[in-house]
C-alpha cells in the first residue's frame, strides 16, 4: 500500500506556559505539495522543527518515509533535506565552491563533488554566477543555491520554511517552477508559507495554521468553497474595495445581503460578484472573529 511520506498525529509542543503546537494531524502524500499556511507566530516552523528532528514533541507522532521521528531519527534524517530560513551557506565562499564543500561533508569523492556540483549549478540556473562570492548574490539567487545545497544528496522529502520571503515577485516565480519540477521528480514537499498565492500556485492540498491547530485542509478550491460560493464586493466611487463579504450564493442570499447592506451604504457605492480568493480563506480562517462562522 502507498503510505504517506509524512504522517503526523496529535502532536503538541510547548515551551514553558506556551502552547505552541496543540494537536496537529497531518499527512501528505508521496510525491505531492503540501503548503503549510499561517500568520507570523502560527507555529509552522516548530513543526517543521520537529518533522526534521531539530526539536522534540511532547506528545504525539510524526513520521517521515514511515520512520518515527524520535525512534527513528537517523533514518528520518537520511530521507529530508531542509531549506530553513537559516540556510548553511558560506557567504565569503562563491556558489560553486558552497556547494563542493557540501557534496565533500556529504562523503562524495572529490570527482563525484565536482559532477554534482556542475549538475546542481546547471539545474538551478547558477552556472553564471558559480565563481562569485555568495555576499554578491541577488536574493534569489541566493534561494536557488541555499536549494542546491539542501540537494547536494538526493532525499525523498524537501521541508521549505518560507522559501520565498523578501524575494521580489520574479524571483519568487522562478523558484515557484523550480519547486514544481522537484514534485515532477517525485519529491514529497513541504513548505511553510505567509503568502496566499504561493500556496494556491504550487500546493496540492493546503493546511491553514492558526494558534497551533490546523484549522481547516483541502485543495485550494475545496477551502474556497467552504468560505462561500460568492464574495460581494462593495466599492466607492473612485473604485476603490471598501466591503468584501461572503455569501452562498444562493440568489435568496445574495439579495438578503444587498438588502441588508442598502440602508447604511454611502451613495455611489457599487457591488461586483466573485469566486472567493485565498485572501477570503485565510481572513476566514484566522480572524477569531470569522473562524467559528465559517467553519460551521
Ligand atoms: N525555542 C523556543 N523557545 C521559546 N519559544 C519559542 C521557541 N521557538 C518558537 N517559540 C515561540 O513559538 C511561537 C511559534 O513560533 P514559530 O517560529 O513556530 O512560528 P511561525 O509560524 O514559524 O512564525 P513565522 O512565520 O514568524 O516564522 C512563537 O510565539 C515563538 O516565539
Amino acid at each position: 500500500m502507498k503510505h504517506n511520506a509524512i504522517d503526523v498525529n496529535g502532536l503538541r509542543k510547548s515551551f514553558g506556559k506556551q502552547t505552541v503546537l496543540n494537536g496537529i494531524d497531518l499527512k501528505v502524500a508521496k510525491g505531492s505539495i503540501m503548503a503549510l499556511l499561517g500568520p507570523n507566530g502560527a507555529g509552522k516552523t516548530t513543526l517543521i522543527n520537529i518533522l526534521s528532528t531539530l526539536s522534540e514533541p511532547d506528545e504525539g507522532y510524526a513520521r517521515i518515509e514511515g520512520y518515527d521521528v524520535l525512534a527513528d531519527r537517523d533514518a528520518v534524517r537520511r530521507s529530508i533535506s531542509l531549506t530553513g530560513q537559516f540556510a548553511a551557506v558560506d557567504e565569503v565562499l562563491t556558489g560553486q565552491e558552497n556547494i563542493i564543500m557540501m557534496c565533500r561533508l556529504s562523503g562524495l569523492s572529490a570527482s563525484e563533488a565536482r559532477l554534482r556540483t556542475a549538475e546542481l549549478l546547471h539545474r538551478f540556473q547558477l552556472e553564471g554566477a558559480a565563481s562569485k562570492r555568495v555576499k554578491t548574490y541577488s536574493g534569489g539567487m541566493r534561494r536557488r543555491l541555499d536549494l542546491a545545497v539542501s540537494l547536494v544528496i538526493s532525499r525523498p522529502v524537501l521541508f521549505l520554511d518560507e522559501p520565498t520571503t523578501g524575494l521580489d515577485t520574479i524571483s519568487r516565480r522562478s523558484l515557484w517552477e523550480t519547486i514544481l519540477q522537484l514534485k515532477q521528480q517525485g519529491m514529497t514537499i513541504l513548505l511553510t508559507t505567509q503568502y496566499l498565492e504561493e500556496a494556491d500556485q504550487l500546493a496540492d492540498e493546503i493546511a491553514v495554521l492558526n494558534h497551533g491547530r490546523i484549522v481547516a485542509s483541502g485543495s485550494a478550491e475545496t477551502l474556497k468553497a467552504r468560505v462561500g460560493g460568492e464574495v460581494i464586493e462593495l466599492r466607492n466611487p473612485m473604485d476603490d474595495v471598501i466591503r468584501s463579504i461572503p455569501t452562498s450564493g444562493s440568489v435568496q442570499d445574495v439579495r438578503n445581503t444587498l438588502n441588508e447592506i442598502a440602508q447604511s451604504c454611502p451613495p455611489g457605492t457599487r457591488f461586483s460578484i466573485r469566486k472567493p480568493s485565498m485572501d477570503d480563506v485565510f481572513l476566514a480562517l484566522t480572524t477569531d472573529d470569522h473562524k467559528e462562522a465559517s467553519l460551521a
